[in-house]
């Protein structure tokens, strides 16, 4: 049976032909992509389907976070949908694609090997891997003190518990680029505490200035955290000289950092003609950082500025195009940049959700569901069908303490209670979705306190900002929530990175209610505990990265609300990126 079309749908190129037509009829193509790509071959006079469809494909690709799309996978990546689909071969295509007019200059798109690029990816992939390798070809970072360095490693990082942070810190003293890779808890803000200490000891050995260091981050909520947390591990661990040379220090977001430009969102105030004056740049959460915002930050530091990359390699790549941090764990190290400097001992949790993560890491679902089921303090696994039951009793309590502290005026209670338990979901649509349960737990609400809820601002609803507000200075990922005034009128309370402020609602106006978020959302950020809400088996969004980083987002106690077959599944699938910085960075360069 043929269903009848329906012309309104907005994913449906219903001018599109052949290839282009069969591919977005099953579903593979949306119209962007279609458009896109006749755009482009009617443009240049390119008459070959086959050209077209690798070009919707690409654009496709970067539409889901791939930097490129390599033409020997996409027919796996894609699958059969009903092996209705005619795909060119392989040769034939690639001959195609060379001798297209799309490839003549001003190449829209370009062809390296099987990878196909649009301009813009291809530029700035190459402009990072020049990048990187210039700064690794040059004389290595000068040692003022070689004895001092060793006396002060073993002081910064002592004994056998500290080896891996030690020998860590050895690695990136003498290399201008460093990836510091690890999980959760390894101890990655407590190297760069020590490391800053290092650096900064040798730059007054050397007779130099006070060091400039900058802490980054791509979120304003990471941003945030890593500055607490680097203030906290420094008064846990550093003498009192060796943070007096430290001096102070602020995390600023990348896009801060960069000097945002009102007529650009890609380009900045500090660039190659105008680079940061700090020697030493730490990033954290890299794993988010896309391929944009990589070759911004590699063209603004300077060539003798020390360059961290902090990160989790285990994590969701960012939203945008790239999986960069995963390139330069492997690229770097493998194409002989730069060596390895990765922590594998958890020193956090009681370790248990450390273990639950490097299980997932490692792809062992047998443990995996060992360790959930063992449960224990820190860990649960509720395999209930109706997860009804459970997400009330966990959400509820928590839910009640924020509306009672906000009724009474008390934005610091209801602050921290918000930040006590989050509800992650990896759907934002559909029974699993956070539009879902966000609805939900305010209908509990109302059961309890028999407050309708008539108005989308209530007293104790909690938000998250979804877009930045340069103007307000509240940050995508930022967290607050609706307190009543004395008066009777809400204000609502944002803990932002430059701290709190609190706005009339009518001023916020891309703000989600946070009962619920997306585990993507939740990058970045962390709760004292976590309930994670897996979505049926049958979800295309289960990922291992997607799991990894849902439970990884627990200070304390993590709970898994779903089936063991939808861990399995999570597990078993990879949220790979197509991108080519790996490969140029381990290959020799052609020119
Ligand atoms: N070698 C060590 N021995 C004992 N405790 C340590 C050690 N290194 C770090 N810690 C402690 O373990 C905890 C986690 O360390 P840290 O915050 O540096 O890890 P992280 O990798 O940055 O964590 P995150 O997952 O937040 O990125 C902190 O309380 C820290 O003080």
């Amino acid at each position: 049976m043929t269903l009848p079309i329906d012309s309104y749908d907005s994913s449906l190129a219903l001018a599109a032909t052949g290839s282009l037509r069969t591919f977005n009829d099953a579903g593979v193509l949306h119209s962007a992509d279609v458009h896109v790509a006749s755009r482009l071959t009617a443009m240049l006079g390119e008459g070959d389907e086959s050209v077209a469809l690798a070009c919707a494909l690409v654009v496709r690709a970067v539409r889901s976070g791939s930097v490129c799309l390599d033409l020997t996978e996409v027919r796996d990546e894609v699958g059969d949908h009903g092996a209705s689909l005619d795909w060119p071969d392989l040769n034939g295509w690639l001959t195609a694609l060379a001798d297209s007019p799309l490839l003549a200059p001003p190449q829209p798109i370009r062809l390296e090997g099987t990878r196909l690029y649009l301009d813009r990816y291809w530029r700035e992939e190459k402009q990072v891997e020049q990048d990187l390798r210039a700064r690794a070809s040059q004389a290595p970072p000068a040692i003022a003190d070689e004895a001092a360095l060793h006396v002060a490693l073993h002081r910064l990082f002592p004994g056998t518990p500290f080896d891996e942070q030690r020998a860590a810190a050895h690695t990136a003293v003498r290399q201008w680029t460093t990836v510091l890779s690890g999980g959760p808890g390894t101890g990655k803000t407590t190297t760069v505490a020590g490391l800053l200490a290092l650096l900064a000891e040798q730059a007054e050995l050397a007779g130099d200035r006070r060091l400039r260091i900058a802490l980054t981050a791509p979120t304003g909520k990471a941003a945030a955290r890593l500055e607490e947390a680097v203030r906290g591990e420094t008064s846990k661990w550093l003498s009192d000289q060796d943070t007096a040379r430290l001096g102070g220090f602020n995390a600023r977001t990348l896009h801060m950092l960069l000097g945002r430009r009102p007529d650009s969102s890609t380009r900045f105030r500090h660039n190659r003609d105008n680079r940061l004056p700090h020697d030493v740049v730490v990033v954290d959460e890299t794993s988010m950082v896309s391929l944009t915002m990589m070759a911004r930050l590699l063209e603004a530091v300077r060539p003798d500025t020390r360059l961290v990359l902090v990160g989790d390699p285990g994590q969701l790549a960012s939203i945008e195009a790239g999986a960069v941090l995963a390139d330069l764990v492997d690229g770097l190290v493998e194409g002989g940049h730069a060596t390895a400097a990765e922590l594998r001992t958890s020193h956090r949790f009681g370790s248990e959700i450390g273990d639950l993560a490097s299980a997932v890491r490692r792809n062992q679902p047998g443990e995996v569901l060992t360790l959930l089921r063992r449960g224990g303090d820190r860990i649960q696994f509720v395999e209930d069908d109706d997860p009804r039951p459970i997400l009330r009793r966990a959400l509820l309590p928590g839910v009640l303490k924020i509306r009672e502290a906000a009724e009474a005026g008390d934005v610091d209670s209801a602050l921290v209670a918000l930040n006590e338990h989050r509800l992650l979901c990896a759907h934002r649509d559909g029974p699993w979705g956070v539009a879902h349960w966000n609805r939900t737990v305010e209908r509990w609400i109302t059961d309890e306190t028999e407050d309708p809820l008539w108005d989308t601002w209530y007293v104790g609803r909690p938000v998250l900002v979804t877009a930045n507000d340069y103007g307000l200075g509240v940050y995508n990922g930022d967290v607050g929530v609706t307190v009543r005034r004395p008066d009777g009128t809400l204000r609502v309370h944002i803990d932002s990175a430059r701290g709190r402020l609190d706005f009339s609602p009518s001023r916020l106006g891309d703000v989600q209610t946070l009962h619920a978020m997306t585990i993507h959302k939740a990058q970045g950020s962390q709760a004292t505990e976590i309930t994670v809400l897996m979505p049926g088996a049958e979800s295309r969004l289960l990922s291992r990265e997607l799991f990894y980083t849902a439970i990884t987002r627990a200070e304390e106690r993590v709970r898994v609300v779903g089936s063991a077959e939808a861990v399995r599944t999570a597990l078993s699938r990879r949220a790979l990126r197509a991108t080519g910085l790996r490969h140029r960075l381990i290959d020799t360069p052609h020119q």
